[in-house]
């Protein structure tokens, strides 16, 4: 028996009535994984484990795992003739059931005093950093192709700062209480929302999967997660460690399968008190436009919280430091394959540093080793399913094709083991061109040279060319230029970097989220979205009231 279904056998736990310590978060430390040290030893263990044999992943629905008649294989995207783990598909009597468990679990789990909901997650935390961490990490490895400093830095690291972050915001937001006047007494009480939280997560980060379900329960409310399925062993991993944690049976409901087929039915619920998503741009449209169309059915107005697409940019300065810019740009674009989304994926660069700039970073591209990510010499992994592996080839097969750009890189994707498609690196005239304006999420890079004198011009075609503003990058070691820029590109990006590449902002220092057609900007990991998931209520005592009903100007002279 799994911990799932010792967790689902076991009584709802007692509630204590505890003090409530002041929490500070740290964050988690990042470890090497160098040759000959104790991580690394430890995790090609679990890899190997974990790589010989396939998982059965069920549903989890009122702390039971549930096993469906069909089920979806998941396989290495670097060896796809691998299958990994079977998950469970949920349909539409599961959608009912994770409703019927959140409903169920919905009224004890909100009258958990804070402080006991937070030692869960911190315990979470603990378990994460310590027995869980290769575990996690070794899961998404295999199933989401990332390298181990990849892995270690999303499924260990960023989770961990999720889980323990968290508490700290929660705390200070349940500190936050209104001024009372002699005689009264003022509180707000942070209630949840009414009705449950739909999480719906994206495959490219672990952390993400589990932080869009935590952060609604850990202000009390009850949540379903449907997990992207490519990502969906880790995520199932997360599930078990928080049901080790003392997460009670029917808090957070876990149902992978059809997307479809799931949103129909719970957005259809007048129950859905909000979404919690983190993906494209085109499916938070969808989400938002069926909500919106079931809008007079709802108890309440639900809360939408969605990080979406981007087209992150990284422009440099005549006056950039171009070894520090050819770094971020390698790093920036091509770990973890392009399919972070603060990933960089247009670049502007200066005609006086360009012909430095290309022969420095056509030089790096060529040292880049891709393969299978269990050989830690690797940089990058495989993209993650054939359907990304199409569309990058063919993005990549029309830009041989067309005049107006030219592909500096030589290498092209290969699917016969795994979905490889190699670091690649487009020149561009036009600012304006698909390349330099639309998402694709892999591993291309697109450079547009501009003429040095036109620096502010340009500033205005980065601000304008693109719908997104999510994450964006400027190198310069002119302080007049680097002030130019933080006002011209002041909306550009939500994550904006000086000197640095666009990627890896970090919980509790680089709140993340952008806004345009990037997301609604409610900033994973801080308070500004744990705020989203209570509906605040205000209380007034009045310790002696009046027992006269008339006031001093109504007496006689
Ligand atoms: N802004 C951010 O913070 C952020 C972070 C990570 C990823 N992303 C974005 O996520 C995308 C990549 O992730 P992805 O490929 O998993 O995204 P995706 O939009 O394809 O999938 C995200 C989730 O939505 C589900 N889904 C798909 N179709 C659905 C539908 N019709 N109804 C309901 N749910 C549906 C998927 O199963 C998955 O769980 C990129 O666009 C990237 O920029 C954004
Ligand atoms: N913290 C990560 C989030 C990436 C999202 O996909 C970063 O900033 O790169």
């Amino acid at each position: 028996m799994n911990r799932i279904q010792e967790a689902g056998a076991s009584a709802t736990p007692a509630r204590t009535q505890w003090g409530q310590p002041r929490y500070a978060a740290h964050n988690e430390p990042v470890l090497g994984y160098a040759p000959g040290s104790a991580e690394r030893a430890a995790l090609a263990t679990e890899l190997r484990t974990q790589g010989e044999r396939t998982v059965d992943v069920p549903l989890v629905i009122a702390g039971r795992a549930v096993m469906t008649s069909t089920q979806a294989d998941v396989v290495c995207p670097h060896d796809h003739a691998y299958v990994l783990a079977r998950t469970a598909q949920a349909g539409q009597a599961e959608a009912q059931a994770a409703i019927a468990a959140s409903q169920a679990a919905a009224a004890d789990w909100a009258s958990w005093p804070l402080e006991a909901r937070s030692r869960i997650f911190l315990k979470a935390a603990e378990l994460l950093a310590g027995p869980w961490r290769q575990r996690l990490n070794a899961a998404t490895m295999l199933g989401q192709s990332k390298t181990a400093v990849q892995a270690e830095i999303d499924s260990a690291c960023e989770l961990i700062d999720f889980l323990r972050f968290n508490v700290q915001f929660a705390q200070e937001i349940a500190a936050q209480q209104p001024l009372s006047s002699v005689g009264v007494r003022n509180s707000t009480d942070h209630r949840p929302l009414e009705g449950f939280v739909y999480a719906v997560t994206p495959f490219n980060f672990t952390a993400i999967g589990g932080n869009l379900a935590i952060a609604p329960a850990l202000m009390g409310n009850t949540v379903i997660w449907k997990p992207s399925a490519t990502a969906s062993l880790s995520n199932y991993l997360f599930m078990e460690l928080l049901h080790e944690a003392g997460l009670p049976p029917g808090v957070i409901n876990f149902l992978p399968g059809d997307a479809q087929a799931i949103s129909a039915e719970l957005l259809a619920c007048p129950h859905l008190a909000g979404i919690h998503f983190t993906g494209s741009t085109a499916v938070f449209d969808q989400l938002w436009l069926q909500t919106a169309q079931n809008l007079p059915t709802y108890r309440a107005y639900p809360r939408l919280v969605g990080e979406t697409g981007g087209k992150d940019f990284v422009v440099a300065h005549a006056s950039a430091d171009v070894d520090a810019l050819c770094v971020a740009l390698l790093r920036g674009a091509y770990e973890y394959q392009g399919q972070k989304c603060s990933a960089a994926s247009r670049a502007y660069i200066p005609a006086s540093l360009w012909p430095l700039v290309k022969a420095q970073l056509l030089d790096l591209i060529a040292t880049l080793r891709m393969g299978d990510v269990t050989d830690f010499g690797n940089f990058m992994g495989a993209v993650i399913d054939r359907r990304a592996f199409t569309r990058l080839s063919r993005a990549i097969a029309a830009a041989r094709d067309d005049s107006g750009a030219q592909v500096l890189t030589a290498a092209n994707p290969d699917d016969r083991v795994g979905y490889f498609v190699p670091p690649t690196l487009v020149e561009v005239a036009d600012p304006t061109h698909a390349l330099m304006t639309d998402e694709l999420f892999g591993p291309v890079l697109a450079v547009h040279v501009y003429a040095d004198a036109t620096w502010p011009e340009l500033l205005k075609t980065v601000d304008t060319s693109t719908a997104y503003a999510l994450t964006g990058a400027v190198f310069a070691q002119d302080r007049a230029a680097l002030a130019e820029a933080d006002a011209g590109l002041r909306n550009a990006a939500g994550n904006f970097y000086v000197n640095d590449k666009p990627t890896g902002a970090v919980v509790g220092q680089q709140p993340f989220g952008g806004a345009r057609r990037s997301g609604t900007n409610d900033k994973a990991g801080s308070a500004l979205n744990l705020l989203r998931w209570v509906s605040p209520r205000t209380v007034k005592e009045t310790l002696v009231p009046p027992t006269d009903h008339r006031y001093p100007h109504m007496a006689s002279a």
